[in-house]
């Protein structure tokens, strides 16, 4: 068959030295963050030919410069050079190592280094991003997927922290506005991993032209990383360019799809139509899915579910879409998850939505959330107050509500 020309497809990143990235332990069970995680979703993309009807785009490690587009120099080279170039470079310095229980070396309890790999695998995520999100903002792929490992949305300039040691998206986003400022004028960044992306969010706290907006388990501070509350809104010109939906009251009950879809149309579609931007970056973490355990999620969202809000984000940006993965730890709820939503960006059908979910309005916890961040965001942003008094509706309701009034106006 004659394959569609590149503009039509679906760009894909992917390295297999993203896997070499691992705890000289060797012990996954005590690693989620493990190499096992994305050889699972590339072989799944692979199986299921979404990745043969996708434009494998080119896969290199970030330069020193393109890192410290974000990080500091000495945060990109300690993190970044392995120790043939560190002896050249006389990285006496090494960065502070801690044991771990498990008898490897970490930048902190949780984040293991390995002193051969992580520097490659790290800078390899952050090029794969890079490269994915130049090629859809010049329209030579209409979207793309970026099966990345190391997570980065938890980096911040001058430090690494819960798996992360670039933050793979931020850089993305900086050099899109240096380099292509012409075209790529402002930039969303969606983030629903389960947790905060304290480094994306500091990263552009003080900027116009990169709107972060997070969709994340809080639960008052107490869920790590504990930052991302409602009131984090910006500052200088970033006042309302920094949206949390932060999520509380814990597990009682564990939220799902019904949340994540009052959340999208109360809030998430309302402003980024408002904010209009002109490439949609998503930090792409799966682990909201059902399947993860308390402390790495709780809650109970759809493979389906992340493949209708990528769909929704399609209808932006001229369909100008990049996911990278971050977070996620459950291998079939992470393999299912990135099937939606490549099958999403391929323009395929998704899986249908759980019609109970679809049905069922959201629990009282995420209406006193969504109530709560609509006024604090309706200063900024005036679109949201509209349907303010429709976030306990459910899906189905909402959308009947929504035919009538058309069918009014018409
Ligand atoms: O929850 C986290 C996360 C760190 C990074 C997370 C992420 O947001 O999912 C990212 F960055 F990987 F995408 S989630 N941490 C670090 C690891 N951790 C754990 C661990 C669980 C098992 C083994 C080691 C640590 C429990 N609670 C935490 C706090
Ligand atoms: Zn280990
Ligand atoms: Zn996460």
């Amino acid at each position: 068959a004659v394959s569609p020309p590149l503009h039509l497809t679906t760009g894909l990143a992917y390295d297999n030295t993203m896997l070499k990235h691992a705890c000289t332990c060797g012990n996954n069970s005590v690693h989620p963050e493990h190499s096992g995680r994305l050889q699972s979703v590339w072989a799944r993309l692979s199986e299921t030919d979404l990745a043969s009807r996708c434009h494998r785009s080119r896969s290199r490690k970030a330069t020193q410069e393109e890192l410290q587009v974000v990080h500091t120099e000495k945060h990109a080279l300690l993190y970044g050079s392995n120790p043939i170039s560190r002896q050249k470079l006389d990285m006496n310095s090494m960065p502070s190592f801690v044991q771990m229980a498990c008898g490897g070396v970490g930048v902190d309890l949780d984040t293991t280094w390995n002193d051969m790999h992580t520097a490659a695998a790290a800078r390899m995520a952050a090029g794969c991003v890079i490269d994915l999100a130049f090629k859809c903002a010049k329209g030579e792929v209409r979207n793309g997927f970026a099966v990345v490992r190391p997570p980065g949305h938890h980096a911040e300039p001058n430090s690494p922290m819960g798996f992360c040691f670039f933050n793979s998206i931020a850089i993305a986003a900086k050099l899109l506005r240096q380099k292509m400022g012409n075209e790529i004028n402002r930039i969303l960044i969606v983030d629903w991993d389960v947790h905060h992306g304290n480094g994306t969010q500091q990263v552009f706290y003080d900027c116009d032209d990169v709107l972060y907006l997070s969709i994340h388990r809080h639960d008052d501070g107490n869920f790590f990383p504990g930052t991302g509350g409602p009131t984090e809104c910006g500052t200088d010109r970033g006042l309302g360019f920094n949206v949390n939906i932060s999520w509380s009251g814990g597990l009682e009950p564990p939220l799902g799809d019904a949340e994540y879809l009052a959340a999208f149309r109360t809030i998430v579609m309302p402003i980024a139509r408002e904010y209009n931007p002109d490439i949609i970056l998503v930090s792409a973490g799966f682990d909201a899915a059902a399947g993860h355990a308390a402390p790495l999620g709780g809650y109970m969202v759809s493979p389906a579910c992340f493949g209708w809000m990528t769909k929704e984000l399609m209808l932006l940006a001229d369909g100008k879409v990049v996911l990278a993965l971050e977070g996620g730890y459950d291998l079939p709820a992470i393999c299912d998850s990135a099937q939606e939503c490549v099958k999403a960006l391929l323009g395929d059908d998704i899986s249908a939505l759980n019609d109970i979910e679809l049905n069922r309005r959201p629990c009282q916890n995420a209406i006193d959330t969504l109530q709560k961040t609509i006024a604090i965001q309706a200063s900024k942003w005036p679109c949201v107050r509209r349907l303010e008094h429709t976030v306990g509706l459910s899906a189905y309701q909402a959308f009947k509500i929504e035919r009538e009034e058309c069918e009014t106006v018409t």
